[in-house]
């Protein structure tokens, strides 16, 4: 997965990924040549008495030290380039396909982590991808030419590199192995602990409110101790393997000096050659420990990239049929009917469809307003209309169109959606009003805010349009917000209006304001309002009544008073409880 992701990645910078070996080839040769280099000057100048010679053969060296320097500086520059490079377009990638995931798949990752895979897994990609430029080429170049040249200097001394080359990928091999587990499971414990983080901040209040923060502190620090269980046992394989390595190194170097000092002693060794083949000795090692430390941060960065495999490999259950001619003509559309025939969803897996079998029309200039008890289907219903969910039964069309068998760009650009959930984005209440329609001018704004309602509190508010909201809205009142959201949906003349229970943090007076004032802004188009309240429902030219995703009754307020035993007890329980003392 590692490999795939990365050759993938790198298709981009063949150029970049050529000069970079070639680079680091320039200076892993001068690398190896300067050691021969040293041995001419100590046996054919030293020893020799030939000072000339050691001029000449040390302007060498200072040429080659050099050119090396260079190489290994522009390698480094190029390789960090690269690797930025590529964790940008990693970056960008696993954006792209979380917004085109829908919220089924989202919920399958999980929030936490997505933003884990998005962040922290792709920046362990590219922290691989420098390493890998740094050292991947350079190592095994280094190490195989190092073994070349040392046989070259002296055949039976040789023996040594064979001997301890083994051993250290032994050492090598048993410490990988071990830590491409580990570092799996820390990858997902990082996740649970952000996750816990997450929930504790988003839900801090709730904690202090049932006194939950021993219970809270305790989940944290089981969570929080395993992770820093699992960090520890890869950082004490990992800090256990160099001491091992410069054990291994030490004994080598004290077995080279010891024979090849015995080999120069008997005369079948000169002392330059000695010099240069422990310079050798210690590239060989040198490239192996760098090698070792790829290998040892390549089990980390296989983990992550096997998460995000997994989220750009992630097929979207919503499929956008592509027609890119058609994406800007959202008012073609205009006037015509939404209607649902034989509509039925169900959540993969769950024993039971969530709807089923949902039949009707809602027209241009009226209002269809759903009604049901909690849980019966209603939001998951409206969901279907701008396919934030596919239908798995039966079809949806707008204008007599079929919504699947329309680009989502066109689909979308055709309706305004007001969610359950009130959310609004970091900026000011003016950047918020804009998310709908960035060329909106500010007498627009007002406009909307004023059929939102909403104009007042923000005339009141210091900074006005200005005030900047904090991320979720958190410094408005729910009331407050819920008016911002369906400001920011009038900004948008579209055929379709969908509103997901928008009402509910409204008390009744400017609630009935809010509809008032809706009634004519939304005059000729279709409406469609999830409704807790019958007083919402009660004006609206067609009422769905929905009981366990099955569409039990339809009509006017006073046809299903008279016909519906289901809206009879959703309608008598709600003025029961406005009687109520
Ligand atoms: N992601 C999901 N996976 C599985 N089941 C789900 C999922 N989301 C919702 N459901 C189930 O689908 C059913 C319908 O949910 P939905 O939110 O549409 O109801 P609702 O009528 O809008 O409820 P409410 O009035 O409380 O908002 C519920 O039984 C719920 O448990």
């Amino acid at each position: 997965m590692l490999f795939g992701l990365m050759t993938r990645l790198l298709a981009g910078h063949k150029g970049a990924v050529a000069a970079i070996v070639a680079l680091q080839l320039v200076q892993t040769a001068g690398n190896l040549l300067l050691p021969t280099i040293n041995a001419a000057i100590i046996d054919d100048g030293i020893v020799a008495g030939n000072t000339p010679e050691i001029f000449r053969l040390g302007t060498v060296m200072v040429l080659i030290a050099a050119v090396q320097a260079s190489a290994a500086i522009a390698a480094g520059y190029f390789g960090a380039v690269v690797a930025m490079k590529l964790g940008h377009q990693l970056r960008g990638e696993v954006f792209t396909r979380i917004q085109s995931l829908s919220s089924q798949e989202m919920a399958a990752f999980g929030t936490q982590s997505l933003v884990t895979r998005a962040t922290n897994d792709t920046q362990q990609i590219q922290s691989f991808a420098v390493l890998v430029f740094t050292m991947l080429v350079a190592a095994p170049v280094m190490a195989a030419g190092g073994v070349l040249l040392a046989w070259q200097q002296d055949m039976v001394l040789s023996s040594v590199v064979m001997v301890i080359m083994p051993i250290l990928l032994l050492i090598m091999y048993l410490i990988v192995r071990r830590l491409v587990p580990l570092y799996r499971q820390g990858q997902e414990l990082l996740d649970r602990t952000g996750e816990l983080f997450r929930e504790q901040i988003i839900g801090a209040n709730v904690i202090r409110a049932f006194v939950r923060q021993g219970h809270e502190t305790r989940r944290f620090a089981k969570a929080n101790s395993s992770l820093t269980g699992n960090n520890l046992q890869s950082s004490l394989l990992v800090a256990g393997m160099l001491p091992l390595i410069m054990i291994v190194v030490n004994l080598s170097s004290v077995a080279v000096v010891w024979f090849g000092g015995q080999r120069v002693y008997d005369g079948g060794m000169k002392i330059g050659a000695l010099t240069a083949f422990i310079a050798y000795i210690l590239q060989i090692l040198l490239a192996i420990m760098m090698a070792m430390y790829v290998f040892m941060t390549a089990p980390r960065a296989a983990a992550c990239a096997e998460r995000l495999g997994a989220v750009l490999g992630a097929k979207p259950s919503v499929q956008d049929h592509k027609a890119p001619q058609e994406t800007r003509q959202g008012s073609s559309l205009e006037g015509g009917c939404v209607t649902f025939r034989n509509v039925g969803f169900s959540y993969p897996g769950a024993e039971n469809p969530v709807l089923e079998d949902i039949s009707f029309t809602a027209r241009p200039g009226t209002t269809v307003a759903i009604v049901g008890s909690t849980g019966s289907g209603k939001s998951t219903l409206l969901s279907l209309v701008p396919r934030f969910l596919d239908a798995t039964a039966g079809t949806i069309s707008i204008g007599g169109r079929n919504i699947c068998s329309m680009p989502l760009d066109l689909l979308r650009r055709t309706m305004a959606v007001v969610p359950q959930l009130s959310h609004l984005f970091s900026g000011t209440i003016a950047d918020n009003l804009r998310v709908a329609a960035p060329e909106a001018t500010e007498r627009q704004l007002w406009e909307a805010l004023e059929t939102a309602q909403a104009a007042g509190f923000v005339r009141a508010l210091p900074r006005g349009m200005d005030t900047e909201v904090g991320q979720g809205g958190t410094n408005l009142s729910g009331g407050q917000r819920q008016r911002l959201c369906i400001a920011r949906a009038l900004l948008r003349r579209v055929p379709v209006y969908l509103f997901d229970d928008s009402f509910s943090a409204l008390d009744f007076a400017t609630e009935a304001r809010v509809r008032d004032a809706l009634e004519i802004a939304l005059e000729g188009a279709v409406v469609i309002v999830v409704a807790e309240r019958i007083s919402t429902a009660a004006g609206a030219s067609q009422i769905l009544v929905l009981d366990d995703g099955r569409l039990v009754a339809q009509g006017t307020h006073l046809q299903l008073l008279e016909t519906s035993a289901t809206y009879r007890e959703i309608a008598e329980s709600q003025l029961a409880l406005d009687d109520a003392p």
